[in-house]
Formats: structure tokens, sequence, C-alpha cells
């Protein structure tokens, strides 16, 4: 656990992407270039045939990496290769079945031996967890849970309890995806949860530009997340590996000098 309390430090950048979209290279290259660009964490989604709490843009990417073969095989691989040149944090973002295919015991065994430093398995809830919480607990890896704006208090402290690593805000009721401003219930949610626990608190879900990622940091969040957006990138410059690169790289590099510059002034 020890990658992200120095991360938490200060106000850190989250980046999400499809794990083989929409292809192994590419998807290495993405990976590589967002951390290379100055990502605090990587998030890395598995791909997965019914991702439920993703729109549409990470639902394509999920098609796009199925298609040209992406298993969580080639997941473990990607972060393997990622780790030979960094030690940035790196999360795993899993469904259930996903883990359970594998069996619990041998997912979060092979994970640790690919470098990997959190696993969120987003739709599994707390009554369940204690199904993987002792390979987490034996692995090291810490056990990320999301936070939702209708998650009650008392069950905020209860995930909080479990939880390692950071807590993650769902900023909006509603799936992955980009919107036009920070939703109105990011606010509220990070002022009731800052009361049930003292762990990082890192929001996603919408936050798209560098406006959404300062007023993210200035209310008070250790971490922004950006998913979709990122996704959308890699998607439009698929093609091109040079644009890819350049486009990302000054996405990223913009987002994090926000969440930086943000920090500072607060
Ligand atoms: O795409 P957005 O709106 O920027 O949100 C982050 C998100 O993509 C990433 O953390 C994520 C991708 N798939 C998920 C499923 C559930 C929770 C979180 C996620």
């Amino acid at each position: 656990m020890h990658r992200f309390e120095e991360v938490f430090r200060r106000p850190a950048f989250i980046a999400f992407t499809v794990a083989g979209d929409p292809d192994y290279a590419t998807s290495l290259l993405s990976a590589q270039t967002i951390i290379r660009s100055g990502a605090d964490i990587l998030e890395l989604g598995i791909p997965f045939s019914d991702p439920v709490g993703d729109g549409p843009v990470i639902q394509r990417a999920d098609e796009r990496a199925l298609c040209a073969g992406a298993t969580t095989d080639t997941a473990f691989e990607l972060v393997r290769e990622v780790r030979k040149e960094s030690d940035v944090p790196i999360v795993l973002l899993v469904y259930c079945n996903t883990v359970f295919a594998r069996g619990p015991e041998r997912f979060y065994r092979e994970a640790k031996q690919a470098g990997v430093d959190g696993i969120l398995i987003v739709d599994m809830p707390v009554e369940e967890a204690d199904l993987v919480m002792e390979h987490a607990t034996e692995t090291g890896i810490a056990p990320i849970f999301t936070v939702t704006p209708t998650t009650p208090s008392e069950r905020v402290k209860q995930i909080a309890d479990m939880a390692g690593g950071f807590l993650y805000l769902v900023s909006l009721s509603g799936v992955t995806g980009k919107r036009t401003t920070l939703s109105d219930a990011a606010l509220p949610l990070i002022q009731r949860v800052r009361e049930e626990t003292t762990m990082p608190l890192a929001l996603g879900f919408g936050i798209a530009t560098e406006t959404h990622a300062r007023q993210a940091v200035a209310a008070g969040v250790d971490g922004v997340i950006v998913g979709s957006a990122i996704v959308e990138i890699v998607e439009r410059y698929a093609g091109d590996a040079e644009t890819l690169e350049r486009e990302l790289s000054d996405y990223i590099a913009r987002m994090k000098a926000a969440v930086v510059d943000a920090g500072r002034v607060r």
C-alpha cells in the first residue's frame, strides 16, 4: 500500500484506459504515454462483455478489445510490460465474473505477480467482499470500493473500514461517460464522505475538462479520475500511433497540470 500513500501526499491525477483497446500494441502505447505524461495512477479496465456500469464510449472500447483477443492473461501481460519502466500504482478495474471465472485466489496471486497495486471490482457489494478480502490482504493488493451519492452515510463508514488505497467517489447516479458540467451531487458527496473517513478520496464519473478537475480539487478531493475522455482519444486516433501519442500526452499533461495547480491554491 506504500505506493498509494506516496501518491496522495498531493492531489493526484488518475487515468483510466481499457486493456487491449483497440489492440494490444496500441493499448500498451496508450498506457505508457499516459504514465510518461504525468498520470499519478493508472486504472486499467479488463474488458468485459456486459459492462453494466459503463456508458457507450467504454462499452465500445471493451468490444474492440475483446474482438482483438484481449483476455485476463493479456491484461496481466500489459501490467508486466508497463511495470518494466514505471513504478506508478496500477489499479485493475474488473467485473465480478472476471475474478470468479479464474477463482479469486489465483486472480489476486497473478495480479500481484504482474505488479498490480489495487483491485476495484465494480459490481461487488461490500456484503460479498468477504469472498475476496482474504486474498487482498494476503497479496497486499488494496481493495478499492466505490461510494455514490445514494450510499447512506452509515454504509460509507462500513465501506471505508474495508477499503484500502483510496475511496472511489462516484460523482453521479448513472454510467461512465463525459458530462458537460461537474455533477451537482459531487460537492455534497465529498463533504459527507469526508466526515466518515480520513482515507484519500478520488472523484470520478463525468470528469473531462481542466475546469472539472480544478473544481473537484477545490472541493477537497485527493484524486481526480478520468476515463471516457481518454478512451475517446484512443478511439479517435488509434489508427495513427504518432498522433495518438501526441494527443493523449497533451491531454494528460493538461489535466495533470490543472490538478497540481488547483492543489497549490487550495
Ligand atoms: O468514464 P468516466 O465518466 O470518466 O468515469 C471514470 C471511469 O471511466 C472509470 O473509473 C471506470 C470505467 N468503468 C467503470 C465502471 C465502474 C466504475 C468506474 C469505471
